[in-house]
């Protein structure tokens, strides 16, 4: 028996037409309710990431949080522990008590008015003028990569005073993979009241693939800052320029002369010189105590986060110390001695800008001549000095051979 196929009825054919259209209804449902779901996946995302962004300090709420709150706020990671065998020996208890006194922040206080009307006057000149400053690099070695915005220092050029920080900025500028800010920040010593968004904006713009470089040298004396910007990122690279203290206290003495203070070197530095004895309440002999200031940092920072350049061989040999730099921070052996002229009417090193040899050096405010010291002040400031010199030596490892 053969069975014939029955052609399909009018009420068969409007059957499998439904089916048709059942199949497409389900296929759309499917894709919608993937793509609501990829949605909200992203969503959550992004919502459990908030706290760790810089959208935090965004929202309306946390300007009105108190500083130590907004801290919280932006806390990644617990902070460590102070270790009792990283506080340096030789400071006897009247010294640590001293300094701790001496170096504490003359900020402006969050409260005060006048500063605060200073600050945002300040804020804005500052983006103005920082644009200008950060020019597309289009040099031919480097290819850009990413986007091009503000970031968070990578690298903070924390000090230390006269040491040549400025000498060092400025090289590193000249490296295609470094953005450097224009002008010192002060973010973590003065304008901590204000958030990381604020920090972020005052930085130049730069790739994905460049550093972004700033410079306050009043950081690596002023007590709170190791915490804070551990607060900020525990992956900081910290670049400090050291020269011999007395040197850099007279240093320092120059620039007050040429604000308009008429004290002698010699009275500022002494309470009794017939006894030799050292006024350590200036601030001037305060910044020299290099170890104390250090072991503050290595509270919160492993030693090989820091780099210590030499100011003395950044003048000598502005291309070997740079080499050193460049390494450190990972980036192109691009400045070279080739990079440097010595200018002997300055007597300092200059950074060779182009082919042409356009040359370009630090500004009058760096390199003044310094009145002569007398040398038994000289004498006393050094064996002050010796015991801190030392234990800074060994805390680092380098012997910068300053008592010679
Ligand atoms: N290339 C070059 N040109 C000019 N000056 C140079 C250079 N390299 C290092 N120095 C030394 O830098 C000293 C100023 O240090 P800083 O830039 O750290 O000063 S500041 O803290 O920013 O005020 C400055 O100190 P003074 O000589 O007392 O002015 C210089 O000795």
């Amino acid at each position: 028996m053969t069975v014939d196929k029955i052609p399909p009825g009018p009420g068969q054919a409007c059957c499998s037409l439904s089916k048709k259209r059942v199949g497409i209804l389900v296929a759309v449902c499917c894709v919608a309710i993937l793509s609501t779901y990829m949605y909200s996946l992203n969503c959550c995302k992004s919502r459990t990431e908030a706290p760790l962004k810089l959208k935090t300090s965004n929202s309306p709420s946390f300007h009105k949080m108190p500083i130590f709150a907004k801290i919280k706020a932006n806390t990644r990671m617990p902070e460590p522990s102070v270790n009792a065998t990283q506080s340096v020996g030789i400071a006897a208890v009247k010294q640590t008590v001293f300094v701790h006194q001496l170096l504490q922040p003359q900020n402006p206080s969050p409260t005060n008015q006048d500063d605060l009307s200073s600050l945002s006057s300040w804020s804005s000149v500052y983006d103005e003028a920082d644009d200008d400053l950060d020019l597309v690099p289009e040099r031919a070695a480097f290819k850009p990569q990413g986007k091009w915005k503000r970031r968070l220092p990578k690298v903070i050029i924390i000090g230390i005073k006269k040491g040549g920080t400025q000498a060092l900025l400025n090289f590193l500028k000249a490296h295609p993979e470094v953005t450097a800010s224009g002008k010192e920040v002060h973010f973590f010593d003065r304008f901590y009241e204000r958030d990381l968004e604020w920090y972020r904006r005052a930085m130049p713009y730069s790739y994905e693939n460049q550093l972004t470089v700033e410079k306050t040298p009043s950081y690596f004396v002023t007590p709170q800052v190791p915490k804070l910007i551990y607060r900020m990122s525990q992956d900081v690279k910290f670049l400090l320029v050291v020269r011999e203290p007395v040197a850099r206290a007279i240093s320092d003495h120059a620039q007050s002369l040429e604000k308009g203070k008429t004290t002698p070197f010699e009275e500022k530095a002494m309470l009794d010189p017939r006894k030799c004895s050292v006024d350590e309440s200036w601030s001037a002999i305060g910044i020299g105590l290099y170890s104390l200031h250090l072991t503050r940092w290595l509270k919160y920072f492993p030693l090989d986060q820091f780099l210590f350049v030499s100011g003395k061989n950044l003048v000598a040999n502005p291309g070997a110390e740079m080499g050193k730099v460049q390494d450190f921070l990972h980036i192109s052996r691009t400045l070279t001695e080739k990079s440097f002229v010595f200018n002997e009417t300055k007597g300092f090193p200059c950074l060779r800008t182009d082919e042409n040899g356009e040359v370009r050096c630090l500004g009058k405010t760096k390199g003044r001549p310094h009145n002569p010291v007398d040398p038994r002040v000289r004498a006393c400031l050094a064996e002050f000095y010796r015991p801190y010199n030392e234990q800074f030596y060994n805390m680092t490892g380098i012997n910068f051979h300053w008592e010679e």
